[in-house]
């Protein structure tokens, strides 16, 4: 048996042993090329997205790298503990769990291969997620160890991409599509963040990083763009203070353009 055969025999195998996740109808996994694109930003803002669209939604935050859901949700709680199995904190009305949450959360930075295999293990298989139509999975960035591990290990897991025009952002992006691929997860498409600026002094958008990267991937790989998010201040704070956008003012036009994302994804999963 060649190695990559070898490699899909562990990676199915793995899949198939997450029985906690049986009742998780789909798996979104929200993942980025590089670090600080707002990926963890949009997938708060999409869970609460899906959350308005009457779906029961859970978000796992397996950000390795510096997981950052608690924050933005203003998590500070312990998750409870039932026979073993993590209970999910329920925020805003999903169930969330997040690597930060965790006793050994201050080590998170100096995870490797296998630990980082077992905790992501742990937080698909050991929590309670119950009954979801959606678990949205905030990844690690990139396409190191961990994030590789976790595509291993997220079963039925689709992808979606977060980008920005930038162009040296592209080639980033180009690579993790390439590394999804390859462990046959399918990526349903794009959204790119900080497409534009809206200053109030004047109706044009103002492409502070450039303009059509999300497009120019979008035709390239044949994905979907399926939206683009402006540069808002209100996006920022209300990460910053634990209450999301889409908690905080669904109604806005950041908020809309959330909503037709969400909207966006149910059509394609
Ligand atoms: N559309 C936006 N408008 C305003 N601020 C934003 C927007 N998207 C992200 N931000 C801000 O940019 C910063 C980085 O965002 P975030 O933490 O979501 O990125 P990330 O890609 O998950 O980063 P990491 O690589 O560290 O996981 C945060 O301070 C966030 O509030």
């Amino acid at each position: 048996m060649s190695s990559e055969q070898k490699e899909k025999q562990t990676f199915n195998s793995r899949r198939e042993s997450l029985l906690g996740l049986e009742k998780v109808k789909q798996v979104l996994a929200v993942a980025s090329g590089k670090g600080g694109v707002g990926k963890t930003t949009l997938a708060v803002n999409i869970a609460l997205a899906l959350a308005g669209e009457g779906k029961q939604v859970g978000l796992l935050d397996a950000d390795v790298y510096g997981p950052s859901v608690p924050v933005m949700l203003a998590l500070k709680e312990e998750p409870a503990r039932e026979n073993k199995m993590i209970v999910p904190v329920c925020k805003y009305g999903l169930k969330v769990m997040s690597l930060g949450m965790l006793a050994e959360a201050g080590q998170a930075f100096i995870w490797r291969g296998p630990m980082v295999g077992r905790a992501i293990q742990q937080l698909l298989g050991d929590v309670l997620w119950g009954e979801l139509d959606f678990l949205v999975v905030d990844l690690p960035p990139g396409t190191g160890d961990p994030s590789i591990t976790i595509a291993q290990s997220i079963p039925k897991a689709k992808v979606l991409m977060v980008t920005t025009p930038q162009g040296v952002a592209l080639a980033d992006v180009r690579r993790a599509i390439q590394m999804f691929r390859r462990y046959d997860l399918e990526i349903i498409g794009l959204v790119e963040n900080m497409s534009y600026f809206m200053c109030g002094h004047t109706s044009e958008p103002i492409e502070i990083f450039g303009h059509g990267g999300g497009e120019l991937l979008s035709e390239e790989l044949d994905l979907p763009l399926l939206g683009s998010v402006p540069l808002d201040l209100a996006i920022g704070t209300g990460g910053d203070a634990g209450v999301p956008l889409m908690a905080a003012d669904a109604d806005s036009e950041a908020g809309q353009i959330f909503k037709a994302i969400g909207r966006s994804i149910l059509a394609s999963t």
